[in-house]
């Protein structure tokens, strides 16, 4: 219920409606939060999906369901489509047409390129367009997570209205143009999310779960383990979204590929001082000066600790455990990632305004392992020098290419069945994994707070 911290319903706002199109997972966390602050709320997914949500929200007397969009469209100030980026168009298409005179239209997909071209082409002249994305799944707590807010064609009231209406997320908004938006996700989602689809990849190919063995074991594996489970464990097609639809994703993505397969070939052919040179390039580039204060890019403090980590395992083995029995690894996904954003001209730390907790996890052991010059000299000796890792490595390579191919052809059925079979692979320990992957995600955020 709302509490007196929550921003509530501003005066001269009680009559305002707010509308919903697409109850699923992020539409549903609106809901309950917009209507936790006092707003009326009306709300719709597909028909089938009618009685189910009426009965799910009946004790919320300010949410009320309808059978569709036009329902909701006509009623509503300000309608937000929360639905699948792919379905975007055809939605807009729709109801677009029904939107009452004068409302305010806003989407929460994860790509805005195609969501502003349906708005633009299907919603009539007299409706304002302010666009939301919150950079966060449906189970993180919105509070100082970022929401990117885009005044794309409204008057400054409507806008005003959108911000008092989301400010009860208690959100950091971030004021953006869509195409800012999709080239500054390209960077911080689609290319980490392809980094963890392909060990994901790579494990299954390998048939391995990869905390059973000693080869994955510590704080920074914990993060991949975790991560890779928490992405597979979501629907297909929120990630296929926003790598296929946004425009600015590909070459990101393709570069990332890119970096892996060089990267291991200097491995494979064992050319270590090739190997160093160039990482430590691209740890120069990204991790280098900070112009504006001249030390290095990253803070005194790391974004991440070990200790942290270390807790969140889904293995066997005890934290603290001695580290010399560890297998040491490469670690050519962090390696590749420096190496890309080096490539692309990206400085990671630019894009903290815009990030999601997924991303500042992948930074943060990019970085760990990057600030201690002993651990990066080890990754690059074992890339060379140790066998152990060839197999998993190849198969990453192999998984990496794979994607690019995938979103560079945007083939959104190739896509959803890549995922979906690796998906089937790790269900069994889905229930588990997203208990730790959640525990390490809320750790680490309360971590790295302040
Ligand atoms: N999940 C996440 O972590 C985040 C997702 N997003 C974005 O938010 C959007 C929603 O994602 P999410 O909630 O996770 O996805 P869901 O699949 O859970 O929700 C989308 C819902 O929209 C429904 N829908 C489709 N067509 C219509 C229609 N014509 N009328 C009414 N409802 C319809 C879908 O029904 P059906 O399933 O039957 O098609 C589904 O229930 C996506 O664009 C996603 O990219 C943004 C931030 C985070
Ligand atoms: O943190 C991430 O990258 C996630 O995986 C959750 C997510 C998915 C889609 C979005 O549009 C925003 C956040």
């Amino acid at each position: 219920m709302a509490t007196s911290t929550i921003p509530s319903v501003s005066p001269g706002m009680e009559s305002f409606i707010v509308g919903i199109i697409g109850m699923g997972d992020m539409g549903k966390m609106y809901a309950r939060r917009l209507s936790d602050a006092g707003w009326k709320i009306m709300a719709c997914d597909r028909d089938e999906q009618y009685e189910d949500l009426r009965n799910e929200f009946s004790s919320r007397t300010n949410i009320q369901i309808l059978r569709n969009g036009h329902l909701v469209s006509r009623a509503s100030d300000y309608i937000i489509y929360s639905v699948e980026a792919a379905a975007i168009d055809r939605v807009v298409a729709q109801y677009g047409p029904s939107t009452k005179q004068n409302a305010i239209v806003g989407g929460q997909t994860s790509c805005k390129d195609p969501e502003i071209k349906a708005f633009e082409d299907h919603l009539p002249p007299d409706v304002d367009i302010v666009s939301c994305h919150s950079l966060h799944g449906p189970k993180v707590d919105t509070k100082d997570q970022p929401l990117v807010l885009i005044k794309h064609r409204a008057s400054d009231e409507s806008f005003r209205k959108v911000e008092t209406v989301l400010r009860c997320l208690q959100s950091k908004h971030v004021y953006l143009s869509a195409h800012e938006h999709d080239r500054i996700t390209a960077d911080t989602q689609a290319v980490t999310h392809a980094a963890f689809l392909s060990m994901g990849k790579a494990w299954h190919s390998m048939r391995q779960f990869p905390w059973e063995g000693a080869r994955y074991v510590g704080g920074i594996e914990n993060v991949k383990i975790n991560l890779t489970l928490r992405i597979y464990s979501q629907k297909w097609h929120v990630y296929a979204g926003l790598a296929i639809l946004n425009p600015e994703a590909r070459k990101q993505i393709d570069q990332y590929a890119k970096s892996v397969t060089e990267l291991y070939k200097l491995m494979l052919g064992g050319h270590h001082a090739e190997l160093r040179e160039r990482v430590l390039k691209a740890k120069e580039k990204v991790f280098g000066r900070n112009n504006a204060a001249g030390g290095p890019q990253w803070e005194d403090k790391p974004l991440l600790r070990d200790t942290v980590l270390d807790q969140f395992s889904l293995g066997r083995t005890e934290p603290g455990a001695d580290p010399s029995t560890l297998l040491p690894n490469n670690h050519l996904s962090l390696l590749a990632m420096v190496d890309c954003w080096s490539a692309l001209g990206i400085v990671p730390y630019d894009h903290m305004i815009c990030s999601t907790p997924l991303f500042r996890l992948w930074l943060g052991v990019t970085e760990h392992l990057f600030r201690d010059p002993a651990r990066l000299e080890g990754a690059l000796r074992v890339a060379v020098e140790d066998n152990t890792f060839r197999s998993d490595d190849l198969e990453f390579t192999f998984a990496a290419r794979g994607w690019a191919e995938c979103v560079g052809l945007g083939h959104f059925e190739t896509w959803k069945e890549r995922f979906v079979a690796t998906q089937r692979f790790f269900e069994p320990r889905f229930a588990e994994a997203i208990e730790v992957g959640n525990a390490m995600v809320k750790a680490v955020l309360e971590s790295t707070k302040a």
